[in-house]
């Protein structure tokens, strides 16, 4: 399924990552090399503890990495100072979380257009419309995330991190405090996202449901990268996460 002549969106490079330090280190990663190719979803699992979140938040120059590189399209984020990180997170990486991490004193509109306009960029209203109606919130603009439903607020953080077009959009546990209708309707945007609009997603999810969603799962453990399922369906993530499991021990 990964079609290489669209190019690769985000890149590690035998990247580890170590918290702490003598007897209280943790590797959290340990040498992990993967490629996110243009225009693909995918999902990232492995049991608690595995380095999931650690991978995606070095991925996308929120933490840095002990050793090894990462790369955001052309850019090498491994390096980057501060200025550099900064305007890497705002221009070429958009972020869906969990919490879903909205303004409360700001409408949905101006919530989903804050990063351009904290960047000093234009909203392209024909982008702007077309993201709004697909993920159906064009009667909720005016509405503050207190008078939105958890799903209609987890569908306005992924039409902010769609609005400007990034590099790469990661999702952090999206679905993670949705109901199940909620979710599935995340989930269906995310990956239209990608199919229709060519956008990057990678997602880091407990749930098979969801991973069945992307077209690629890679499966962590104690850090290393040890598996990988194109076009996945629910139950052969849910066998694979059981292997893994035995193998690893669930902590
Ligand atoms: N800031 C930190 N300081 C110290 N150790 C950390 C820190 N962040 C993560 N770790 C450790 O690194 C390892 C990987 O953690 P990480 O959060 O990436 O795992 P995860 O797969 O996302 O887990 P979960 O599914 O429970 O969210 C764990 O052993 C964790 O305790």
């Amino acid at each position: 399924m990964p079609d290489t002549t669209r190019g690769v969106a985000a890149r590690a490079v035998d990247v580890w990552k170590s918290y702490g330090s003598g007897d209280a280190a943790v590797t959290a990663l340990a040498g992990v090399s993967v490629e996110f190719e243009r225009e693909h979803f995918t999902a990232i699992m492995g049991p608690s503890g595995s380095g999931k979140s650690t991978l995606m938040h070095c991925l996308a120059g929120l933490d840095d990495v002990t050793d090894g590189e990462v790369w955001i399209g052309d850019t090498k984020v491994t390096g980057l100072n501060d200025k550099g990180l900064t305007e890497l997170r705002r221009d070429q990486v958009g972020f869906v979380f969990q919490q879903f991490n909205l303004l409360p004193t700001l409408t949905a509109e101006e919530n989903i257009t804050l990063p351009l306009a904290i960047g000093g960029r234009k909203v392209d209203r024909a982008w702007f419309d077309t993201v709004i109606d697909t993920v159906g919130l064009r009667d909720r603009l005016t509405h503050r995330p207190t008078q939105l439903s958890g799903g209609q607020q987890q569908r306005v953080a992924c039409a902010r991190a769609l609005v400007s077009r990034p590099e790469v959009v990661f999702a952090d546990e999206p679905t993670g405090n949705l109901d199940s209708k909620s979710g599935a309707e995340v989930l269906g945007f995310l990956q239209k996202s990608a199919r229709e609009f060519g956008q990057t997603i990678v997602m880091v999810t407990h749930d098979p449901n969801a991973a069945s969603y992307a077209d690629r799962v890679i499966f962590l453990a104690d850090g290393k990268i040890v598996n990988e399922i194109l076009d996945p369906t629910a139950d052969a993530v849910l066998e694979t996460m059981k292997h893994l499991d035995t193998a690893v021990g669930v902590s």
